[in-house]
């Protein structure tokens, strides 16, 4: 299945166009009133018709004249542009937080404006609600605090989880980013900050999944936290105790699962950093029991192997020498592992299963060998033996510049946390690497926390690279008349589409090869010319477009493991009679679309 299918590259092209702009229908509403403006789902502002003020008890509450989406729409940007141009000069830290500002008050007063702004600008806003600046929010999550976002489970709350779920005002949730804030993207453990993320996660699900907002529902499980500022802090907005461990740990994030699925029994649920121990023991521990996954383990290998697959291709050569690609991955956490784990049954799918894959591992301490007195269970199938480095003349612990100078790697990928562990020395040694276009991915998360920056890439390892970074750099003006491409290797490309194609399937169990799919659906999307300028993955601005395509990769592929259930008013039979096509067609006409729907009231 890993070939690149120019018809389906050229097709997908097409459809990119016809962005699916389906027409909701009316909305109940069980409000009146005030009420009703001040419920961000049903609020329009000065948008509300006068026949709906009539119906709705609205009139009289709002100033006479009645203001277009359109003209509200272009209301909010010019003070958003107003905003950029009065914060010039400013520290990143202020601009980016005022613009997050200005974005979270209109999230927090009408829901459709705000969405249909960040779908049409997701390139500029994705920066702005995504990584890097909802990293900043989390850390100074205390002070923005103004308003709840989502539900909050704390260790106090033992025993009262399954009655608290029902607190929640929606009928129906299908889309859950569920985090312990152990681990917020580089950052470590920001406790209950950590809200800000699953915040962020949901807000790509509606942009990029046309998720209904209604039906999605961020989670904090507080257990506490081992970040001492945090718990001398008086204005801390958590428990204030270290984290639990062990199985008080587990039996908390027991009951909070089966909350939500006594609830919501179709609710998809997605892990969200968590720190590495808990994010391996709680996939195996649910993911046979609940429609769940791990976004840092699962979302991140397959975006990384969608881009280690392009850099194959980069180099001219046939996806099966994938197998003999030299790749240096720093980090061994949920994310370093996930990738090479799927890199791994990758390489033998291609090519059958192979003894010694060219893959090595590093931690903090050095290259990883099974000469190390304890290796992490989720490393050990990586650890080299002393015969794979004998030739390399590496060793247990081997740093960094040693490990790329004598293997002169085809891709050194990071997911440390660590910024600028990629110095000048590591990547002036990339120079030397065995590809004709060495892959260098600085993945981690935020800006601060790259392995290193887009510049100091095209400047040291030279301008033949492929550079991919987990958060958004500017491409580079290599001075010379030509452009150093800057990809956003992010999981952004995968969790919404593997969230929604297994929601319209109706999946028990999010299996290894569903996630296989989705990963080989990205794999495919470019084209050749695309891959030889260095592009591999679409641009964000594709973002609903390609999350269709993986969406409805993921429902076939549930169907064809008859883990599928149907969804809705559309049953398994429906869904495994239909072709590719009208499978992304049915997955494009489940997205919501914001636009003001009528709203009817309903006592
Ligand atoms: N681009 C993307 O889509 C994603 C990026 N990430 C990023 O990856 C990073 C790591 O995430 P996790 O694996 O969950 O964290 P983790 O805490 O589980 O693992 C971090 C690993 O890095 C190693 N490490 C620390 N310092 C190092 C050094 N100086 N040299 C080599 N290795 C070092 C640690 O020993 C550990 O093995 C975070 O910054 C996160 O934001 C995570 C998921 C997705
Ligand atoms: C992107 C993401 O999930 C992370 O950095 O943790
Ligand atoms: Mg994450």
């Amino acid at each position: 299945m890993w070939t690149m299918a120019r018809s389906a590259a050229s097709s997908l092209r097409q459809s990119r166009r016809r962005l699916s702009t389906a027409i909701n229908g009316p909305c109940i509403v069980h409000k009146r009133g005030a009420d009703i403006l001040h419920d961000p789902w049903f609020n329009k502002d000065t948008g509300f018709p006068l026949t709906e003020r009539d119906r709705l008890g609205l009139r009289g509450l709002l100033p006479p004249r009645v203001i277009s989406f359109e003209q509200q729409y272009a209301r909010f940007m010019d003070s958003y542009h107003s905003l950029e141009k009065n914060t010039q000069g400013q520290s990143d830290k202020v601009v980016s937080l005022a613009k997050w500002r200005i974005l979270n008050r209109l999230h927090d007063r009408n829901e459709t404006l705000y969405y249909r702004v960040l779908m049409d600008n997701i390139k500029n806003f994705a920066p702005i609600i995504y990584t890097p600046t909802v990293g900043l929010v989390c850390q100074n999550y205390s002070g923005l605090f103004r308003r709840p976002r989502g539900m909050y489970f704390s260790a106090k709350d033992k025993g009262e989880m399954m009655s608290m779920i029902y607190n929640w005002p929606a009928h129906e949730v299908d889309m859950i980013v569920l985090t312990d804030g152990s681990r917020i993207l580089g950052l470590g453990d920001l406790g209950v900050h950590g809200i800000g993320i699953p915040i962020g996660k949901l807000d790509m699900y509606v942009a990029a999944a046309g998720i209904n907002p209604k039906k999605i529902l961020p989670i904090m499980l507080d257990v506490g936290t081992n970040n001492q500022k945090l718990l001398e802090d008086r204005l801390y907005l958590g428990v204030r105790q270290p984290r639990l461990e062990g199985e008080e740990y587990l039996s908390i994030v027991d009951e909070i699962m089966e909350a939500i699925h006594a609830r919501w029994p179709k609710a998809i649920v997605q892990f969200e950093d968590f720190q590495m121990k808990w994010a391996f023991e709680t996939l195996d521990r649910y993911r046979k029991r609940f429609c769940m996954f791990n976004d840092d383990i699962q979302g991140t290998a397959g975006v990384a192997l969608a881009g280690l697959l392009g850099t194959v291709r980069a180099q001219g050569r046939p996806l099966t020498d994938f197998a003999n690609q030299k790749i240096v991955v720093v980090g061994a956490g949920s994310a370093g592992l996930g990738v090479l784990k799927m890199a791994l049954k990758g390489v033998s799918r291609m090519s059958g299963p192979i003894a010694d894959p060219q893959f090595f591992l590093l931690d903090k301490d050095g290259l990883i060998t099974k000469e190390r007195k304890y290796v992490d269970p989720a490393a050990s199938p990586f650890a080299k033996s002393q015969g794979e480095i004998q030739g390399y003349g590496l060793r247990e612990g081997s740093g960094l510049i040693e490990v790329v100078k004598s293997v002169k790697p085809h891709v050194l990928l990071g997911l440390s946390g660590v910024g600028g562990v990629f110095n000048e020395e590591v990547l002036k040694a990339m120079r030397e690497s065995d590809s004709i276009k060495p892959a260098i991915f600085a993945m981690s998360n935020p800006t601060a926390n790259a392995e290193c920056t887009a510049i100091e890439a095209f400047k040291h390892a030279g301008e033949n690279i492929v550079f991919a970074s987990g958060s958004p750099f500017e491409n580079v003006d290599l001075g010379n008349g030509k452009i150093g491409h800057v990809n956003q290797a992010n999981n952004m490309y995968l969790f919404p589409g593997i969230g929604l194609g297994s929601l319209l399937s109706g999946a028990r169990i999010i299996t290894d090869e569903m996630l296989q799919a989705a990963a080989e659906c990205l794999a495919s999307y470019m084209t050749e010319e695309e891959i030889q300028r260095g592009v591999l993955y679409p641009s964000i601005d594709c973002i609903r477009d390609i999350t269709a395509e993986v969406g409805a990769a993921v429902l076939r592929e549930a169907v064809a493991e008859e883990v599928a259930e149907g969804h809705g008013h559309v049953g398994i039979k429906e869904l495994s009679h239909m072709s590719k096509d009208e499978t992304v067609e049915y997955v494009k006409s489940n997205m919501w679309y914001p636009i003001y729907s009528p709203l009817v009231h309903e006592k």
